[in-house]
């Protein structure tokens, strides 16, 4: 049952890619990119591979006839186009039960869930005392936060972010490292190819207009960000206060939105199941209209960051 254990999305590319004739030998690593581990992802080839042996004659001849056509070249140059295009991997959330044992103690509740784009929402992803002290940590540096300029790629203030910002270095203190450890567990994503965490503050009327985090490979400003590491894949923002009214992270093309609340994180795929920027991401932080708001934000990469 190792191929029940992949995502529905994993176990499609699983069967795709086997059924259009690409070798297990050039899938294992890309599995492993996403997070499996070598021997589960043996384990779901192998399974994907027999169950696909065992399809009716008629389909058996016609994949006999493709992969005839296949020479050892040919399937080589297949292989190495599935890394090439979008084909990246993503985090990947283990959904069988409704709660996460985290090897640090911490019992993480899945509170909600979206196929497509991929959303996951979480419970006690933090301590209380984890958010205050992010909060405190926050306090003693925050500075008006920036957006990437599309043309240039310089960060700088805009009208459609109005919240203060401070960025914090991955691994910086026992308590970042702890966070950063906990979302790699949970996410099934290595702490290397994480930017270093972002906590935000927005005061009253504070906001940050729709936006993808991805960044638009068509935009200039983009390529120095992507040969960084690569694509944003993932975001995991984490609701470090409650906030009074407002301040939700509002998806407008899905009509859906989660309101903070302390503890509670938000993890959305920014790339589709095959890899590729997904539109349908498009995201906001509402206005807050009583108390404040502070989120911490870690954005997942691509490849190693940093
Ligand atoms: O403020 C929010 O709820 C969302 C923040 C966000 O989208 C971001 O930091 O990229
Ligand atoms: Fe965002």
């Amino acid at each position: 049952m190792s191929l029940q254990q992949l995502s529905p999305d994993w176990q499609t590319w699983v069967r795709d890619n086997l059924a259009r004739g690409c070798t297990p030998a050039s899938m294992l690593p890309l599995m492993q990119q996403g997070g499996f581990s070598a021997a589960l992802s043996q384990r779901a080839l192998d399974e994907a591979a027999a169950q696909l042996g065992g399809r009716s004659a008629a389909t058996q001849s016609a994949q006999a006839a493709r992969t005839a056509e296949h020479s050892p070249l040919a399937e080589h140059v297949q292989a190495l186009a599935i890394g090439a295009q979008p084909q990246r991997g993503r985090p990947h959330i283990d959904l069988e039960a409704n709660t996460i044992q985290c090897s640090d103690g911490q019992l993480v509740r899945i509170a909600a869930v979206l196929d497509a784009p991929q959303v996951v929402l979480f419970e006690s992803l933090l301590s209380d005392e984890e958010c205050l002290a992010m909060i405190a940590l926050a306090d003693t540096r925050l500075t008006r936060s920036t957006v990437v300029d599309e043309q240039l790629g310089e960060a700088r203030p805009h009208e459609h972010r109005t919240s203060a910002g401070a960025w914090f270095q991955r691994g910086e203190s026992e308590l970042v490292a702890r966070i950063e450890a906990r979302l790699a567990e949970v996410l099934h994503w290595p702490v290397d190819r994480g930017e270093g965490l972002q906590v935000l503050r927005y005061a009253i009327g504070g906001e940050y207009r729709a936006h993808f985090d991805w960044f638009n490979p068509a935009h200039s400003g983009s390529t120095r960000h992507l040969q960084q590491g690569g694509q944003r894949v993932g975001t995991c923002v984490m609701y470090l206060d409650e906030v009074e009214a407002g301040g939700a992270t509002r998806f407008p093309n899905l009509g859906y939105e989660v309101r903070p609340r302390r503890g509670a994180a938000l993890y959305f795929a920014d790339v589709d199941s095959q890899g590729v920027e997904d539109p349908s991401t498009l995201h906001a932080g509402v206005p807050v209209t009583r108390g404040v708001k502070y989120i911490a934000t870690k954005w997942l990469r691509e490849r190693t960051y940093g």
